[in-house]
């Protein structure tokens, strides 16, 4: 079938021509003839014409895979086509979050760039297969055709392509559903089986604006993340990788896995847990991270659980506590357990994220999550690896408040200085607070659930105290046992050095005889 596109330019006289000689061609020009007749043709209109077309087809040349020029060339289209074709065609697709409208078939569309006018048309080639049994099915191929004057051949190949693709691509990204990813074992990464990553829709409903915290920090962070996400031209001019390292470190239940759902939600950007533990080895896990694609959110939470990563200064602690057996055992077996599960060394993941950071393009951030900031070696978390270093505290009075907004929508008590005081003096992470204040049945109104933090707070602060008093017992009863390990070597210094001295002297004296002698 001849393209809409091919013919475009031609003057009005010549298309009353062609419509006859059309009519002719589809009356008498048999349909294996008609391939040649179109070859001539097209060579013809080349000739003649001022005008010069390119194709953009569905699928690339091998057939199989979708060609994803065509795909930002769509949604580039469905943006220009939404306010101007007359025929829209509206797709559901899996990987967009709503309805995507695009040009329908035979449909053209005009665009302008930089004072260029060029046309856009959308064409479909039915092809007729006779398969197997004898029965016949068609298929459908899509493609675009771009039509504009040949003055314009340098501009619109060299630029304006360039930015219809850039432009599509983005609007896709905005559409798209976000996914979390998790990591596959190496045996299931075949072509014919999972992939190297497994993803599901993700929909965690966490928001800066559900985040408690100090605002002052949150606004510096969130000023951080802006400045990342539009700084591609400033990356690209002090010549770093356009990524951002953020280590998120604090007590459990603090808020660090939120933080990293509000940071996707915040950024509109996929999310990757990568779990390290069922990461064979160094070179799998390069794989795996360069297998990511771009906005997206690398997440590797306890760092410290994850790997032996604590590297001399295990051997370092081994020494301190070389009295306290049972701790030194501990450790060994635990650090036994992860060798089991993973090979994966600090000098490979450190060489993973410098070899993402080198080698693909695009927007990306790495988080780490630990509650043990101290037990991570500096060479993991020094700036330029992980950047931004967020500590997340017990819940003080301002996180309080977002909290009470969120769970119980007031903002203020008779009782909030009460609670101000408390916080001051007890720790209690924001998981804790948000469980206290949530109301447990439809009786409890935000009142019951004010008391019961006031109440909860109390009991936390005689724990605290409490804990606190066992702590210093047992500091002093290992101080005394240390004191007294350490007089007794002392004893058994001075006794070996005075048996030394004496064997010298009962020494000197025998000499001193047989000399007299
Ligand atoms: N800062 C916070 N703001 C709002 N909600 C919070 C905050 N911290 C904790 N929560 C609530 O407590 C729950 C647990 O928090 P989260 O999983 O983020 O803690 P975490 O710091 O990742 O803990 P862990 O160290 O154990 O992984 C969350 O589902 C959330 O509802
Ligand atoms: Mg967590």
């Amino acid at each position: 079938m001849l393209e809409t596109g091919a013919i475009w330019g031609l003057t009005g006289t010549t298309v009353t021509s062609f419509m006859f000689f059309w009519a002719m061609y589809k009356q008498y020009v048999p349909h294996h003839l008609r391939g040649y007749v179109e070859k001539y043709f097209y060579k013809m209109v080349g000739w003649i014409s001022s005008y010069v077309h390119i194709k953009f087809t569905e699928y690339t040349e091998e057939g199989l895979k979708r060609s994803q020029a065509y795909d930002s060339i769509r949604n580039y289209l469905s943006s220009k086509s939404t306010a101007r074709a007359k025929r829209l065609k509206a797709n559901e697709s899996k990987n967009s979050k709503s309805l995507v409208l695009s040009m329908d078939d035979h449909e053209e569309v005009e665009d302008k760039f930089e004072g260029v006018k060029v046309t856009w048309y959308s064409n479909v080639k039915v092809t007729q297969t006779q398969s197997n049994y004898g029965r016949s099915s068609s298929n459908e191929r899509r493609y675009f055709t771009l039509t504009f004057h040949r003055q314009y051949r340098g501009m619109i190949i060299e630029t304006y392509l360039d930015h219809v693709l850039r432009e599509g691509k983005a609007i896709g990204l905005k559409n798209r559903e976000r996914k979390l990813y998790t990591n596959n074992t190496s045996q299931e990464w075949y072509p014919w089986r999972a992939g190297k990553w497994s993803n599901v829709p993700f929909h965690h409903p966490a928001t800066f604006e559900t985040l408690a915290m100090d605002p002052v920090k949150k606004e510096g962070i969130k000023k951080d993340l802006i400045k990342f996400s539009k700084g591609e031209d400033y990356y690209r001019k002090v010549g770093k990788p356009w990524k951002r390292g953020y280590l998120l470190f604090g007590p459990p239940g603090t808020g660090k896995s939120t933080m990293i759902s509000a940071i996707a939600n915040f950024l509109d950007y996929d999310v990757y847990d990568l779990e390290l533990t069922t990461v064979k080895d160094n070179s799998e896990l390069k794989k795996l991270l360069l297998d990511t694609t771009s906005k997206s959110l690398i997440v590797i939470e306890d760092i410290d659980c994850s790997l032996d990563l604590t590297g001399q200064r295990k051997k370092k602690k081994e020494e301190d506590e070389e009295e306290d057996g049972e701790e030194k055992k501990e450790v060994e077996k635990n650090s036994k357990g992860d060798e089991k599960l993973s090979k994966v060394t600090l000098s490979g993941l450190l060489n993973s994220i410098d070899g993402l950071w080198s080698a693909c393009s695009g927007e990306k951030i790495i988080v780490f999550t630990t509650n043990f900031v101290d037990k991570l070696d500096p060479a993991l978390i020094r700036r330029g690896r992980m950047d931004n270093h967020i500590e997340m505290s017990y819940c003080k009075f301002e996180a309080f408040k977002v909290l009470a907004k969120n769970y119980l929508e007031i903002e203020t008590h008779d009782l909030y200085g009460e609670i101000e005081r408390k916080l001051e003096e007890t720790d209690m992470s924001p998981a804790d607070v948000a469980e206290t204040l949530m109301p447990k049945s439809d009786e409890e109104d935000a009142d019951i659930c004010i008391k019961r933090l006031v109440k909860t707070l109390e009991e936390e602060k005689v724990k605290a105290k409490k804990l606190a008093e066992e702590e210093e017992k047992k500091k002093e009863e290992k101080d005394a046992r240390k004191k007294k390990k350490a007089e007794e070597a002392e004893k058994k210094k001075t006794e070996e050095e005075d048996k030394k001295v004496k064997g010298t002297e009962e020494n000197g004296n025998v000499s001193q005889e047989n000399g007299i002698n």
